[in-house]
């Protein structure tokens, strides 16, 4: 089998059909689930030139889908779209088995419900053409416990992406337990030719990496809160102004080994390395109690001072390309589908 190869097909009536092509020549995809990253997933895959059909159960789905494209399309325009690329080129499905049938890669980004997963799961695997890969949103169930209802669990891996899709490259990538190792290495390339950045897992991690790193600071953040020690806002500058702008230039490693000065990492860890045994962390959850929540909530309405959520998704997505641009990051607009495709 090839670096890229597609998993091996399987028989049954929705796997009749030819398997995947190679990454780099995937043109259709199929989103399911159309919410915040679904949706952000659908502009991703609309600006890097793919035809895109998407599927959400929800009544108001298809206003709510396009109105997410439309308000992200400036940003994309500015992160220089693939050529042919356009948000006409969606198409919503009434069913999913309409929404997957010519699709050569499905991204499930459907409520993070571990019952509802496996059984969507299932039924997109029963649905989708043989050897194409799915891939699931998920923020942190582990595939094993997701591919338990499917025939062919060998195509079904984690494509954890992050917040919004169309904006932060990360994708990382995992398979479970069932997952044909070549569908893992299809799905890493393929999101490297939709212009991602990948992180490819070779086992399940509880939380991936990302987020088990995020979920640190989170629930140390949500301690500080609750015990009275830190505001919302205080938390949120004490990153912003601080290791944040450090960490969109460099990872939190080498940022600490700037730290040691010449002696780099090896004096860092000789001079710090003993205070990481002082009780900073709490390590446990806290409590999401009833005052916990009425107080993060509050403190994030203060926080921002009367923009709305469409303001402050506007406002994020002007800094987030100012900081891609400012540090040599904006993806190529070549990758993607669009290459060659006629300019529309
Ligand atoms: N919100 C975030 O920051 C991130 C979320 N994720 C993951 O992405 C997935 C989706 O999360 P969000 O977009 O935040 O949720 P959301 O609530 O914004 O969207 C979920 C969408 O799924 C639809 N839906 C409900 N039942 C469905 C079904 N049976 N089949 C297909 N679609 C169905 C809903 O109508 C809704 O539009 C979750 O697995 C989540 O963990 C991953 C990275 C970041
Ligand atoms: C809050 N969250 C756990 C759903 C976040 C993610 O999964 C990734 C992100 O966008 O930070």
């Amino acid at each position: 089998m090839t670096e890229t190869s597609a998993p091996t097909p399987s028989a049954g009536p929705a796997h009749a059909s030819a398997p995947a092509p190679a990454p780099a020549d995937v043109r259709r995809v199929a989103c399911v689930g159309a919410g915040v990253i679904g949706g952000g997933w659908v502009a991703h895959f609309l600006a890097r030139g793919y035809d895109v059909t998407a599927w959400d159960p929800a009544a108001d789905a298809e206003p709510r889908l396009r109105r997410l494209v439309d308000a992200a399309w400036p940003a994309l325009g500015q992160l220089g779209l693939a050529p042919g690329a356009s948000a006409s080129r969606l198409t919503v499905a009434a069913t999913l088995e309409e929404a997957v049938a010519g699709a050569q890669f499905v991204q499930e980004s459907a409520p993070e419900k571990l019952e509802l997963k496996r059984e969507l799961l299932g039924k997109l695997d029963a649905a989708t053409p043989a050897g194409v890969v799915i891939a699931s949103s998920t923020s942190g169930y582990p595939m094993t416990d997701m591919q338990t209802e499917a025939d062919t669990p060998g195509r079904l891996v984690v494509g954890h992406p992050f917040n919004p899709p169309y904006l932060i490259p990360l994708v990382e990538v995992v398979g479970g337990e069932r997952t044909d190792p070549a569908a893992v290495r299809w799905a890493s390339a393929f999101y490297e030719a939709a212009g991602k950045s990948v992180i490819t897992m070779d086992r399940e991690v509880p939380g991936f990496i990302a987020n088990r790193l995020q979920e640190a600071l989170w629930r140390e953040a949500l301690h500080m809160v609750a015990n009275g020690e830190a505001t919302v806002r205080d938390i949120d500058l004490s990153i912003t102004e601080g290791p944040g702008l450090r960490w969109a230039v460099m990872g939190p490693m080498l940022t600490f080994a700037l730290a040691g000065g010449e002696g780099g990492m090896a004096h860092m860890l000789d001079h710090f390395g003993p205070s990481l045994k002082s009780p900073w962390t709490r390590l446990d959850a806290p409590e999401l109690d009833r005052a916990l929540y009425d107080a993060v909530v509050a403190g994030c309405d203060d926080a921002a001072d009367g923009r709305t959520i469409a303001d402050l998704v506007a406002e994020r997505d002007r800094d987030v390309i100012s900081v891609l641009r400012a540090t040599g990051r904006l993806p190529g607009a070549g990758s993607g589908a669009g290459e060659g495709a006629d300019a529309e």
